[in-house]
């Protein structure tokens, strides 16, 4: 073979065994992430100010002795993956005399506890009870359980949950968290909840979109409804309130009914019976009212490549956890239509997720 052919195909090789490591080991980017909440290092670099040393690092960390010589591979892998970056720092040695310091990032900045908008809680979510179906996933696919999650522990996710409150809390928790984010896109979508007198959330977990809402519009009277033992002993307040009961089975009337990750950890048929269960809500309204979703959309023409990246990783943990689905726009409006509405808008304004508006 000519040897200039032969080199092509061995870098050729050696690209696709470098490319088969790196997505064989992606898991341990995501346990170094986690290593470095648990250890509180966005929070140390925070709290220290700009930046931080490796020393003033390992000193703060209160980690066993023979250990403080290996942080800085950690830290390594974690500038590598763009969690840190580094910058040069005086040492206080002498006059230009300067060594390395680590800095946050965005993506570390949102993992600072101090941070209206942090989402370190979702990292309490990489643990053994969650990890553990991914194992499966071959034994799932040649199975017949709904998901691979209920082939590890018999029950579905959410009855998991029930039986588990440690665990249901600190899925609570982060999905709290999540919903702080909505607090930028209330400021810009005022016009969507305007005019609205009455609003349920369904599935609002602890409320706390709900209560962003309440208060950005003192008049609107808000509801959440989720399961009874998510919402034990939370209180309300003038204008929100809380609600046990089953989406399956009844969703009080109000002007508008919003969703937000509700749709994309269920299947086409439960979906269905859930935009039924919506419309009446809504129907008993004179103004006609309307149902609001916050979920993902998956458009892998128009998004840049890590965003689909995201959304499909998203997808296939709603395969994994609870027999859910990403949806294509395609997909959303067979559903609506299906389900007996008329016409929807999608506005894709934040990140992973789109805001639909769903009219009868
Ligand atoms: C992915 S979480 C979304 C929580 C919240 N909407 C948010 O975005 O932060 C799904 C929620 O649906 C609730 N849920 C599950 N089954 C339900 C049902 N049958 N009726 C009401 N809520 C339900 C769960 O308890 C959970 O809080
Ligand atoms: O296990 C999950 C995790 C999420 C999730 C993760 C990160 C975010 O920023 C938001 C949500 O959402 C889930 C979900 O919507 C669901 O129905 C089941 C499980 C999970």
């Amino acid at each position: 073979m000519d040897p200039i052919i032969q080199e092509q195909k061995a870098t050729e090789l050696f690209q696709a065994h470098t490319h088969v490591h790196g997505q064989m080991f992606n898991y341990i980017s995501s346990m170094s992430l986690v290593c470095a909440a648990q250890l509180g290092i966005p929070d140390i670099i925070h709290n220290h100010g700009r930046l931080i040393t490796l020393p003033r690092l390992v000193s703060a960390l209160h980690i066993a002795p023979n250990k403080t010589s290996i942080i800085y591979r950690l830290m390594r892998m974690l500038v590598n993956s763009g969690f840190f970056a580094t910058t040069k720092a005086a040492n206080g040695q002498g006059e230009g005399e300067e060594e390395e310091a680590y800095v946050l990032t965005p993506p570390s900045q949102l993992l600072v506890k101090d941070n209206t908008n942090c989402l370190s809680p979702f990292m309490s979510l990489i643990n053994p009870a969650f990890v553990t179906p991914w194992l499966f996933l071959g034994d799932w696919f040649r199975g017949s359980e709904p998901t691979a999650f209920e082939q590890s522990y018999g029950m579905a996710f959410w009855e998991y949950h029930n039986q588990n409150p440690e665990l249901n809390h600190l899925f609570n928790e982060a999905m709290a968290c999540d919903s702080q984010m909505m607090n930028l896109v209330i400021r810009d979508c005022k016009p969507i909840f305007e005019g609205l007198d009455s609003m349920v959330d369904v599935g609002g977990g602890t409320g706390s979109l709900a209560r962003i809402i309440s208060e950005a519009f003192p008049h609107m009277n808000c509801t959440v409804l989720e399961l009874p033992q998510v919402i034990a002993n939370l209180e309300g307040t003038k204008n929100l309130n809380y609600v046990g009961g089953d989406m399956f089975q009844h969703i009080p009337s109000a002007d508008a009914v919003l969703l937000k990750l509700i749709f994309h950890g269920w299947g086409d048929e439960d979906c269905l019976k859930i935009l039924k269960k919506c419309k009446e809500a809504i129907s008993s309204k004179e103004k006609g009212g309307k149902v609001i979703i916050v979920d993902v959309v998956i458009d892998e023409k128009k998004d840049e490549k890590e965003l689909t990246e995201t959304k499909l990783l998203f997808d296939m943990l709603m395969m994994v956890v609870a027999a859910g689905k990403e949806r294509s726009v395609k997909e959303w409006e067979k559903l609506f239509l299906e389900a007996g509405f008329s016409h929807y808008k999608i506005t894709p304004l934040f990140g992973l997720r789109s805001l639909i508006e769903v009219y009868p």
